[in-house]
């Protein structure tokens, strides 16, 4: 994961000589403590880091002193060698996933770097207790895995990986059987799913709109809509906007804990729809989570998990 600390350019050939953010914040660079614990857990992301560009400009009469102080003053730098020279101390690039990010222009100084660090620290030290699995949602009593999601060797205990691993590959499976048309709705003219009607709120929406906004082709070959809360008219709309394709849907009812009203009202007025239009519901629909004690709803197989 890219942190603050990793934003100074990293390459040591490309740092100023006078560096002045390095002795005044040095856990801000790459090659600080900070930097190595956060960078010890995600191997090789040393390698990974570096300056945007070779610096060729003779910066030994820039002043980063003076663009610190006038950031300071709220004034906005106007020397060209000076802003370089920030750009380079700033820049910061990660190779690997291609992204930049230049936060020279913003107005800061090291004095404030300077007095934020402990809070980044403390920042910093509270992203390494999620990651090792301290239970960060008291009310749910859950940890926060979306780290070990992304990597499941980050996964606090092998149980834990293995499970993530698992579903992973089952969620892969179940998607290409899906869009392959070998798992298909009993009676739709296509032969196949079109079109997919997420149920969920909250957390449990907000994943999924992201991922189809985000990662989504333009033209997917299963469309998603959403059913994100309770508003019976919001609901109607969206069945209504399916119309004869119902047939062809891949209901999804997501919840974490399978207890929330919003979504299990969701579910059932989805159920309805299928009734009125003569539909089976049950080999249409798939529930992710701990699911409403109505383990019949599986598309394809039967899962006890
Ligand atoms: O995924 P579940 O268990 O249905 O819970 C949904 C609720 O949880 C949250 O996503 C918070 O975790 C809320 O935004 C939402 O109301």
């Amino acid at each position: 994961m890219a942190s603050l600390s990793g934003l100074c350019s990293s390459s040591p050939s490309l740092k100023p000589k006078h560096d002045r953010v390095a002795k005044l914040t040095p856990s801000f660079r790459k090659d600080s403590p900070a930097f190595s614990t956060r960078s010890n857990s995600n191997s090789n992301s040393n390698s990974k880091l570096s300056v945007a560009r070779e610096v060729s400009a003779d910066l030994s009469k820039t002043n980063s002193v003076g663009v610190l102080k006038k950031a300071k003053q709220g004034g906005l730098e106007k020397d060209p060698k000076a802003l370089w020279r920030r750009y380079v101390d700033w820049l910061y690039q990660h190779k690997e996933l291609g992204l930049y990010l230049d936060v020279s222009r913003v107005g800061f100084s090291d004095e404030f770097v300077e007095e934020m660090e402990p809070r980044f620290q403390a920042a910093f030290k509270a992203m390494e207790e999620l990651e090792k699995g301290a239970i960060a949602n008291p009310d749910e009593g859950r940890m926060v895995g979306h780290y070990w999601l992304r990597n499941s060797k980050l996964a606090p205990n092998s149980f834990l990986q293995i499970q993530i691993e698992k579903t992973l590959d089952a969620v892969c499976k179940f998607a290409g059987d899906v869009i392959s048309g070998k798992i298909k709705p009993p009676s739709s003219p296509e032969g196949r799913f079109t079109q997919i009607l997420s149920v969920g709120i909250g957390g449990s929406a907000l994943g999924p709109q992201l991922v189809a906004e985000a990662l989504a082709p333009d033209n997917p070959p299963l469309k998603i809509r959403f059913i994100d809360n309770t508003d019976p008219g919001g609901i109607d709309h969206q069945i209504a906007q399916l119309g004869p394709e119902l047939a062809s849907t891949l209901v999804i009812v997501i919840s974490k804990s399978g207890g929330t009203p919003e979504t299990r009202n969701g579910l059932l007025e989805v159920q309805k729809a299928f009734r009125e239009a003569g539909l089976d519901f049950s080999k249409q629909v798939l529930i992710s989570g701990r699911c409403y004690n109505t383990r019949k709803f599986f598309v394809g197989q039967h899962s006890e998990d």
